[in-house]
């Protein structure tokens, strides 16, 4: 099953023209996603709570205002909170103020696929959601490419809530690389699946029981640093690039034969069912359970793993030796 690519040439409506988008949330995709609309001609507002995201939208010269007031008065209401207040926020400050005719928009379907967020029928609730972290949706969109973007609709009360939210994904940048059509419930468990088996959780896990072996068999946390944290990224850009082709193309040929024949000995059957487990967990709605209810507990196990990662070998020798590379610290020039 294939799905159709759309571009910049593809998405000739103008349903959002004259609109008022609210942003609600101005953290990694709140700010990216308001800033690259506004540069895209949009008429954008930010709705956040007093503090640090209020002050930094200000800053950056946005109108801001208290969440209930933005979503009053705004078309379009953009979530993007952290999904776990999302629907705490909503029911308090923004279902009050939406009317017939609004548009609500999500960057991931969690809360209304799991149904914490059940909007009234008389509005559009669409979904672009951002192939990558907000950080870069920005910083490609200021280079003058973008991050692609997933689409989809959950409910259509104006008849043309689909061109709503292709609209919403151009003027975030990402038809310059490609829009595709998806479900909130596809979205939401592949999203999950995504960083919870390759993306980070895969990742990191591979990263710091390489750093664990090397070190406990005495190499050096520098080495080992250097070894399976640092080149992770030259590699990933590589596959980025070119796929697996281009990456062994530009790596020797010990390498890519260690690869074949030694990389499924780590990742492997056993783990392949691990993953079929954990997907299974997402599409019962187990995982998002969980993450709820530990949310809802104070998040005590989320911070004690925070403090764990913070306080490792691994974070602790990569701060030192990044400290000494200015220009990577400086790769992230539009976060801030
Ligand atoms: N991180 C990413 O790049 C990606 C995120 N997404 C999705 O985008 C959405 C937003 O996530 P993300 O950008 O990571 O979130 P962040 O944690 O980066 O930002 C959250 C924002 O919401 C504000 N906020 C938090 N609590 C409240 C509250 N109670 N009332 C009002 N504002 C509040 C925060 O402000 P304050 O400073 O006051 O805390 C902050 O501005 C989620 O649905 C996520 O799944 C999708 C793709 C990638
Ligand atoms: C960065 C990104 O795309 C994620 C993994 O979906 C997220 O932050 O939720």
């Amino acid at each position: 099953m294939s799905v159709e690519m759309l571009y910049e040439k593809d998405v000739t409506t103008n349903y959002l023209k004259g609109k008022k988008v609210a942003f609600i949330g101005y953290g990694a995709q709140g700010h990216a996603q308001a800033n690259n609309l506004r540069d895209s001609g949009v008429d954008v507002i930010i709705g956040v709570r007093p503090g640090k995201s209020f002050d930094k939208a200000k800053k950056d010269g946005f109108e801001v205002y208290p969440v209930a007031e933005a979503a009053k008065k705004a078309d379009w209401v953009q979530m993007l909170t952290p999904d776990e207040v999302m629907s705490d926020v909503y029911k308090k400050e923004v279902a009050d103020n939406l009317e017939p005719g609004n548009v609500l928009g999500f960057s991931h379907g969690f809360n209304v696929y799991y149904k914490e967020i059940v909007a009234p029928e008389n509005v559009d609730v669409v979904m672009m959601a951002p192939k990558g972290p907000g950080n870069l949706c920005r910083r490609t969109y200021m280079e003058g490419s973008g991050v692609p973007a997933l689409y989809a609709t959950y409910q259509d009360a104006s008849g043309h809530a689909e061109d709503f939210a292709k609209e919403f994904a151009k003027a975030n940048g990402a038809a310059r690389v490609g829009l595709l059509k998806t479900t909130f419930k596809e979205e939401t468990d592949e999203d999950l699946f995504g960083e919870q088996n390759v993306l980070m959780g895969g990742v990191t896990a591979l990263i710091e029981t390489g750093f664990e072996v090397l070190t406990e068999a005495g190499y050096s946390p520098e080495l080992a640093f250097f070894e399976v944290d640092h080149e992770m990224k030259l590699i990933c850009d590589l596959i980025y690039e070119g796929g697996f082709a281009k990456m062994y193309n530009d790596c020797s040929n010990t390498s890519e034969y260690g690869s074949y024949t030694r990389g499924p000995r780590v990742i492997n059957a056993e783990s392949k069912e691990a993953m079929k487990r954990n997907l299974k967990e997402i599409q019962d709605g187990t995982f998002a359970k969980e993450f709820m209810d530990e949310y809802r507990g104070g998040f005590k196990k989320l911070y004690k793993y925070r403090k764990e990662m913070e306080n490792s070998e691994l974070q602790k020798v990569g701060d030192e030796l990044r400290a000494k590379m200015p220009f990577v610290a400086q790769a992230d020039k539009y976060s801030d």
